[in-house]
């Protein structure tokens, strides 16, 4: 049996994935019986670096997905449209999907996997999240039946290979997001990337499958990468710590009670400050590395390549596999393999930031005045935030250069005591505020 796929795109992942189509020696016997019909391109003129029959590729999208020879659809053109209404038309059309497009997915899931149940018809999308390692099928599968506590991930290459090189080598942050980009790591609009946009697409994508329901993106608190200096690179690795863009998903510790739909969740995307010996503050460069806690298996950690051609060609290629096997199986099948679909409808419930418990770190400019330790001390406390530590670590021009580490505190106690630093006459600026992980 042959199943004929279409990729529409042919970049960085498409040229990936049919360089492994079409090497198919030494892998999974099943890739055999999978030939690629179609390829959608933008333009037919442009130099490829996958050598495709010229009869395949075409301009016009519309044709592939409504062609009655494509079994599978794999969309890998990113972006909102025309990558959005092409899957609901193929789906329409009885075409299973694969795609590798978290920003589609975390916005119009609900759209998509409706249809799709409506149609019969698999959407797969492993190399939305942590590029080429295992965590959607891993969740949903090996993982289902475990009651899960939080996911904690480093789920952006880009940002992790900026942050890397500029804590091993103090480079600048345009240079090295050019060569992320000239790697092939970041988006089309990397500011995606930079400002936690393209983590927060996955960790709701992730959330949504750990407690099976819908995430309504503008509940994740995103923060990107802008406001991390050298300086603070300098003084979190002081303090032993490396910064690291995190996305989280947590059930609320807060809240209580055996019905899923009445649990509140945390979801956020911020640079945190990462203890040297936790797992996630050796996953360097272009790795992703994401923590899965739960009950019973306790902690799980998955690693390994999160952005480029090869690796995230490497999770399309083992969704469509995925499909070909279940229909290989059983092509008649009038349900969908539970465990390969998705059927939740219910929007789970996010807790606003303000309420987060969490540590900080915070660096104060000001006057070099006797007492200002002691008002920062003083106001803090006022406001209920309990400080590890206070250090005053040197100076910029005639200011003085303060670092206060806090132990857990609410973040909204936390802001207001900011709040009121910041009216401080000896106060000039607070340039960094960091959670602490
Ligand atoms: N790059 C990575 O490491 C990863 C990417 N992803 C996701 O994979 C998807 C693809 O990314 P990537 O391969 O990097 O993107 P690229 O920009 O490298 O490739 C996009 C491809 O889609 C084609 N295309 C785009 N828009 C249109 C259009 N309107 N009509 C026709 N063709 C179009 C382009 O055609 P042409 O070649 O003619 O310009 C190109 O072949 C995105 O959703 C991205 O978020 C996910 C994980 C990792
Ligand atoms: N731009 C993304 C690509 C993979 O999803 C990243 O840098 O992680
Ligand atoms: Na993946």
């Amino acid at each position: 049996m042959v199943f004929k796929i279409a990729l529409l795109g042919l970049g960085t992942v498409g040229t990936g994935t049919a360089k492994i189509l079409l090497d198919t020696a030494g892998r999974n016997p099943l890739l055999q019986g999978i030939e690629i019909a179609k390829v959608g391109v933008r333009s037919l003129d442009k130099p490829r670096e996958v050598q495709l029959p010229l009869e395949l590729m075409t301009t016009d999208l519309e044709e592939i997905v409504t062609n009655p020879e494509i079994d599978i659809v794999v969309e890998l053109l990113g972006g909102l449209e025309p990558a959005r209404s092409l899957m609901l038309k193929a789906i329409a059309q009885g075409k299973h999907i694969v795609t590798a497009n978290k920003a589609v997915i975390s916005r119009y899931g609900d759209e998509i996997f409706a249809a799709a149940e409506e149609a019969g018809v698999y959407v797969m999308l492993e190399a939305a999240v942590g590029g080429g390692i295992p965590v959607i099928q891993p969740l949903k599968q090996a993982l289902g039946v475990n009651r899960i506590h939080s996911i904690t991930g480093i789920v952006n290459g880009t940002t992790n290979y900026i942050l890397t090189r500029m804590q091993r080598e103090g480079g600048e942050f345009g240079d090295i997001l050019a060569d992320a980009q000239r790697l092939g790591y970041a988006e089309a609009d990397p500011t995606a990337d930079v400002d936690g946009l393209d983590a927060a697409d996955k960790i709701a994508i992730l959330a949504s499958i750990a407690f099976a329901g819908r995430i309504n993106l503008s509940d994740v608190h995103c923060e990107g990468i802008r406001q991390v200096s050298a300086a603070d690179i300098g003084y979190a690795e002081k303090l032993g710590f490396v910064i690291k863009l995190l996305a989280v998903a947590k059930r609320d510790p807060m809240a209580t009670g055996d019905n899923p739909k009445s649990e509140t969740i945390q979801l956020r995307v911020h640079p945190t400050l990462v203890s040297k010996t936790h797992p996630l503050a050796s996953i360097n460069d272009v790795y992703n590395g994401i923590v899965v806690e739960g009950e019973p298996i306790g902690q799980v950690i998955f690693s390994g390549p999160g952005a480029g051609s090869g690796p995230t060609a490497s999770a399309v290629v083992s969704d469509i596999l995925n499909i070909a096997a279940v229909l290989k199986s059983d092509r008649e099948a009038k349900q969908l393999h539970p465990l390969l679909s998705c059927a939740h409808q219910h929007y789970c419930t996010v807790a606003p930031i303000s309420d987060l418990v969490t540590r900080f770190y915070a660096r104060f400019l000001s006057q070099d005045h006797p007492g200002v330790i002691g008002h920062l001390g003083t106001t803090f406390g006022k406001h209920h935030v309990s400080l590890e530590s206070v250090v005053q670590i040197g100076f910029q021009g005639n200011l003085a250069e303060i670092v206060v580490v806090t132990h857990d505190v609410r973040e909204g106690n936390f802001r207001q005591a900011l709040d009121e630093i910041r009216t401080l006459e000896a106060v000039d600026s607070i340039p960094s505020i960091l959670r602490v992980l």
